[in-house]
């Protein structure tokens, strides 16, 4: 493990004349000189009309002034590689005026426009002469969105409004959460990416291919930001429960780092959306006439690993190694080995292995507050053991390990994972791939998922398969039949692939069933009792932990952080969500909720050493809350 001692001393630690190492205050007004110095060079050197405008720097307070730098989180990191890998740009710190100005949504605000913004920038007469609020803009659209039936309608006005006006899309979506995290992301995000190649209006994200092979470094330096500090990445394999989506996959890291900035407060131009596109075994994508990547079976073994290992240099070589690549939707296959490997030379996260897990261990902890008896004391059973299933079955163990002082070898006894095969039991280990061994424990073979729960009799029963409507009423019933409060989780998705629904998990357990799912449920009334099903998704987890990562400068993920994020989340959760039949507590709260993650994970990561930002900021709450990207407009003069 690194300390962060040695990491001081590393090349890049040293570069950016102790930036990092210096006071926040230093470091803002280092970044104030070089940025007033590039507004000069733009200004002497615009021509008028087309001239580009020095931003607004009304910002009064220290805080304000760090956010103008972006907004966020960057100013230390965005010094440091300002001055060592970035030549300073102006267009970095300025906006354009008139038509090009309303074009930008990075900068275009609409009819927020004020009167002496539209003045001073050449906005008169294209704009109508009404002047709004952003509030306004924010219950004018939102009445808009509510006029469609169809969620791949309100997905694509979303999608609209980004590519229009991208601090009133985060506005809208932050005040909006439970509203709109169902249309950005799960589900409607699923039925999005299968229908991206005639939904397609404007590229998102950057597409490395195998076309691409030996170019990957050309191909990144084409996206205009350099301060990058969190990618997501997807091969489009396991697109959700959905499968093989190939390069219409896309939809998933987009949508994953608009949560990353709504949830996280992780600035926009700090997020870059890949999707690495060696073909597709999708034989429907491969006809359809409107599949918008290359038209090829998917590239296996050398030619697959190549292109991975040209990308994950090249994404260090340009963005430094503190910048976290999040794989995400990877198959089974390739993920727990590209994880095995990049986690020793990058700053990775696996979403779905390590993100789900976290929130799912959340979500267990929070149930033992209804259900009682410890981690320990608990059965569990997993119908499914892919990434998921053996993510969050790891996680269980460590946690248990770690609260009895037993060897993990051990703890894992008391997880028993299903696949579509039966019971994972030791007779069958020769013909088990290596992330299933681990789980295959002494008993006869079961071959159905009834079976073995009438076997195990597991407390807990987990549904990570991908497919929907297993989890039967024979099933549901039988958990209900020996346990007073069965926990149920319904973790696939989307909806149509969720294991069971909450009506189904509750009408079948007679109420009593302690249930979350990974898709949003409506809440459930049962003998005249609403229950409010919680959503074990990993978009609890992951902008809070990125943040975390990010704002300690963290050079790599530790399980230990993603045990700190998953007690963060589970101390979250109240008696009145409890109350609700909730065990989460509510999206409403997700800023608050993941700055407490994004603290507890900065805190675990300066406590192992793996840290980089120093000196330790004292209230680490705080600081990842004032270095959330929030976005109302800035007023331009
Ligand atoms: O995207 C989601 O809703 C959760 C997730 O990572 C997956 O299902 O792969
Ligand atoms: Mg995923």
């Amino acid at each position: 493990m690194l300390s962060a001692r040695t990491a001081a001393a590393s090349p890049l630690w040293t570069r950016g004349g102790g930036g990092e190492g210096g006071s926040s205050k230093g470091c803002t007004s280092c970044w104030e000189v070089r940025r007033r110095a590039a507004a000069v060079r733009v200004q002497a050197a615009a021509p008028r009309r087309v001239e580009a405008v020095a931003m607004d720097l009304a910002a009064e307070t220290e805080k304000e002034e760090m956010a103008a730098a972006g907004g966020g989180v960057e100013d230390k990191y965005g010094e440091d590689r300002a001055t060592e890998e970035v030549p300073v740009t102006p267009w970095a710190f300025s906006v354009a005026s008139g038509y090009t100005l309303l074009r930008d949504p990075h900068h275009n605000k609409g009819l927020a426009f004020t009167e002496k913004e539209r003045d001073a920038h050449y906005l008169r007469g294209l704009l109508p002469p009404a002047v709004v609020s952003q509030d306004l803009q924010v219950k004018k659209i939102m009445h808009n969105l509510r006029q469609y039936s169809v969620p791949l309608q309100r997905y694509m006005a979303m999608m609209d409004l980004q590519e229009r006006n991208e601090r009133l899309f985060y506005k809208l979506l932050i005040d909006n959460v439970e509203e709109l995290l169902p249309v950005v992301y799960t589900p409607t995000v699923g039925e999005a990416c299968q229908k991206y190649g005639s939904i397609f209006r404007r590229p998102q994200g950057l597409y490395v291919s195998l076309k691409d092979k030996g170019k990957v470094l050309d191909v990144l330096r084409n996206w205009p930001e350099r301060n990058i500090q969190v990618i997501v990445v997807t091969d489009g394999e396991r697109i959700l429960g959905l499968g093989d989506l190939g390069c219409q996959g896309m939809g998933i890291p987009v949508g994953k780092l608009s949560l990353y900035t709504a949830l996280g407060g992780v600035r926009p131009s700090a997020c870059l959306p890949i999707t690495i596109d060696v073909g597709t075994n999708n034989k429907q994508l491969l006809n359809d006439e409107f599949y918008i990547g290359l038209r090829q079976r998917r590239a296996t073994g050398k030619e697959y690993h190549e292109l991975m290992d040209e990308f994950m240099s090249a994404a260090k070589q340009i963005y430094g190694e503190k910048v976290l690549i999040q794989f995400e939707d990877f198959a089974n296959h390739n993920a727990f080995d590209l994880l095995a490997k990049y986690s020793k030379s990058h700053l990775v996260f696996n979403d779905d292995i390590q993100g789900t897990a976290s929130v799912v261990l959340a979500g267990l902890l929070s149930s033992l507050k209804v259900v009682g008896g410890t981690l320990a004391e608990h059965t569990y059973l997993f119908l499914g053991a892919g990434e998921a299933g053996t993510g969050i079955a790891e996680l269980i163990a460590l946690e248990i390990s770690k609260q009895t002082k037993a060897p993990l070898e051990e703890c894992r006894k008391k997880v028993w994972l299903v696949d579509s095969k039966g019971l994972i039991v030791s007779s069958r280990k020769d013909s088990l791939q290596p992330f299933k061994k681990p789980w295959a424990h002494e008993h006869e073979p079961v071959t159905s998922l009834l079976d073995a729960v009438q076997s195990i009799k597991p407390t807990v029963l987990i549904g990570t398969s991908g497919v929907g409507k297993t989890f039967t009423k024979d099933v549901v019933e039988a958990m209900a039949s020996f346990n007073e409060r069965p926990v149920i989780f319904s973790l696939s998705n989307p909806t149509s692939h969720s294991e069971c629904t909450a009506e189904e998990a509750y009408n079948w357990s007679q109420g009593r069933a302690v249930f979350a799912s990974g898709s949003p449920f409506d809440p459930v009334e049962y003998n005249g009792k609403i229950h409010v099903p919680g959503q074990s998704n990993n978009a609890y987890i992951f902008p809070g932990f990125g943040l975390g990562v990010v704002i300690s400068g963290a050079i790599r993920v530790h399980e230990d952080m993603l045990l700190a994020a998953a007690e963060a989340l589970a101390d979250q959760a109240t008696q009145e969500n409890f109350d609700k039949g909730s065990i989460f507590p509510p999206f409403a709260n997700i800023r608050k909720i993941s700055a407490r993650i994004a603290a507890s994970v900065a805190a675990k990561a300066y406590e192992l050493g793996l840290a980089t930002r120093l000196p330790q900021p004292k209230d680490l709450e705080k600081y990842a809350e004032s270095c959330m990207y929030t976005p109302v407009y800035r007023s331009y003069r």
